[in-house]
């Protein structure tokens, strides 16, 4: 899908909680991805982990492209991957529209950011905990969406770090709503309507989808109940 439509689509009101497919069950992806499509999700999360950057080993671009040949709903690809320029071009061949690269990961994201939006994708900035907005300040006017980790990333199922949510609040007194605000890390019921409050529209959940004991339909349904009220 092209740029501008994805980014419409996702400024939609209300907030898009984006499951993220990292607890999902990888013996049945292409049931796993249409179930949650049924259930109401609109655009995944894919986390391509490179062992080297992050210490967990997760999968590459097969399964991208595995997810996009069962669905057409956006597809944010978060990569946390220690050489993100060299894995772009085939990350957006298979499928995303959605880039998000590491600030740690490079010295300077721009050239990165800029290519990845003349390739017609969105281009995406994510920060880990301890890092300030202030070492992205050069590159905010190359994003589509900055992701603001609240955990340091790896693995699912960790504890909220709320050091994002004042990155958030920082970043959207900045940027108003010309920049899409992600968070990804332990969000669940507890914590979702503060990250909306705080100025996230795009919510990562893993394990408050999958490892719940709830249908999918009723977690992504609740979810975004309750981060919808973060926003009035
Ligand atoms: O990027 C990630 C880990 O690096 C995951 O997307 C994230 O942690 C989701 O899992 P949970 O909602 O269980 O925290």
């Amino acid at each position: 899908m092209p740029r501008r439509r994805i980014l419409d689509e996702l400024r939609n009101p209300p907030p898009v909680v984006l499951p993220s497919l990292l607890l999902c069950d990888f013996g049945n992806l292409a049931a796993e991805v249409r179930a949650v499509e049924a259930a109401g999700a609109r655009a995944l999360h894919l986390d391509v982990m490179d062992g080297n950057f992050v210490p967990n080993i997760t999968y590459g671009m097969p399964i991208v492209a595995a997810v996009r040949r069962v669905t057409d709903l956006p597809i944010d690809v978060h990569m946390m991957v220690a050489k993100p320029a060299a894995f772009v071009d085939e990350i957006i061949d298979a499928g995303a529209d959605i880039v998000t690269i590491h600030a740690e990961a490079t010295d300077d994201p721009r050239p990165i950011l800029e290519h990845v939006r003349s390739r017609g994708a969105c281009a995406s900035l994510a920060i880990n905990p301890p890092t300030p907005i202030e070492a992205i300040a050069d590159a905010l006017p190359l994003c589509d969406m900055v992701l603001c980790m609240s955990v340091m990333p790896g693995f699912g199922a960790q504890e909220f770090e709320s050091v994002a949510l004042d990155k958030l609040r920082a970043l959207k007194s900045l940027r108003g709503d010309s920049l899409l605000l992600e968070i990804d890390g332990g969000v669940n019921a507890q914590t979702v309507a503060q990250c909306t409050a705080a100025g996230a529209q795009m919510l990562v959940v893993g394990s408050a989808i999958f490892k719940s004991q709830k249908p999918y339909a009723e977690s992504l349904a609740e979810l975004t109940r309750l981060a919808a009220t973060g926003t009035q």
